[in-house]
């Protein structure tokens, strides 16, 4: 079975991210089997100042009747394409004015399977142009984690600067995990200095496979993000990956070989410690 990932350089405006998207589903190969594709973080809209919150959205889950156009895009495209798509994130409405960056799941039919909001959020110094990013002042941050099954094995989400946090990954391992994805949009000097070793490491000590999407280039705010999307195997080998440019990464995903690799290592079945 095949997992793709999306790398974008996306804009403020849903409808010229749409487009983009919709681009590149058509590039996807046609196979019988369904395939997952992960996109990156802020998929539809991203770096607008002060549209994130704006954009919010229901839930379409709890009202279904709203007016949601990005939930309703996703859900039809999943479909039209057969896929199991993890929607990268967009904003849904928080009761506080925030949004939660939040990560549907929708399966081929076109139903939500799973939603995740992201826990951890960027409120970090950081030496590039931006400088200051404090994103819990627009984004109410998650409380809880979320597993999807799915075809290639048990599904778990987590976004970007989440990556820095072990534990999250080891709840997910405990839930059943045997993928994880990953939307994301690193900065520049942080992505060089840390991105590959963080997703190879969480893949190695969750004998798991990251499936990790990235924004990458030059957005309208200014800020740039670091790209290199990659396909990490529970071995901790990149075995697909696109350094810069928008476009497709895709890997297949081999259950077996997982399997093989915990048994051989069974250092999830080692822990000594809580
Ligand atoms: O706000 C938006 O428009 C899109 N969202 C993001 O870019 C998010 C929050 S600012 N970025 C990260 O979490 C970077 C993490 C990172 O770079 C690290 O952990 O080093």
């Amino acid at each position: 079975m095949w997992c793709h990932l999306l790398q974008m350089t996306s804009q403020p405006q849903p409808s010229q991210n749409l487009t983009r998207l919709r681009h590149w589903l058509s590039q996807l190969p046609t196979r019988s089997e369904p395939s997952l594709l992960v996109l990156p973080e802020c998929a539809l809209c991203f770096g607008s100042e002060g549209g994130w919150a704006s954009l919010a959205e229901p839930d379409l889950k709890l009202v279904p009747d709203a007016d949601a156009p990005m939930q309703r895009e996703l859900a039809a495209l999943a479909q039209q394409h057969g896929l199991y798509l993890v929607a990268g994130t967009l904003p849904i409405q928080a009761e506080d004015g925030r949004a939660y960056a939040a990560s549907l799941v929708y399966g081929p039919d076109g139903q939500r399977l799973g939603r995740y909001d992201k826990i951890h959020l960027f409120d970090v110094d950081v030496e590039d142009d931006t400088g200051r990013y404090r994103e819990s002042t627009h984004t109410h941050p998650g409380a809880g984690i979320t597993v999807v099954d799915t075809p290639l094995g048990r599904l778990g989400i987590a976004v970007c600067y989440d990556v820095r946090f072990p534990e999250l990954f080891r709840a997910l391992a405990d839930a059943g995990a045997e993928l994880v994805a990953l939307p994301a949009a690193f900065t520049e000097p942080t992505g060089e200095a840390h991105w590959e070793v963080l997703l190879r490491a969480r893949a190695i000590e969750n004998q798991c496979y990251l499936l990790a999407a990235g924004q990458q280039g030059q957005h309208a705010n200014g800020r740039r993000t670091w790209g290199h999307s990659m396909v990490v195997d529970p071995w901790g080998r990149v075995v697909a990956q696109l350094a810069q440019g928008e476009g497709l990464v895709s890997a297949r995903i081999d259950p077996a070989e997982m399997a093989q690799i915990r048994q051989r290592l069974p250092a999830l079945k080692h822990r000594r410690l809580p």
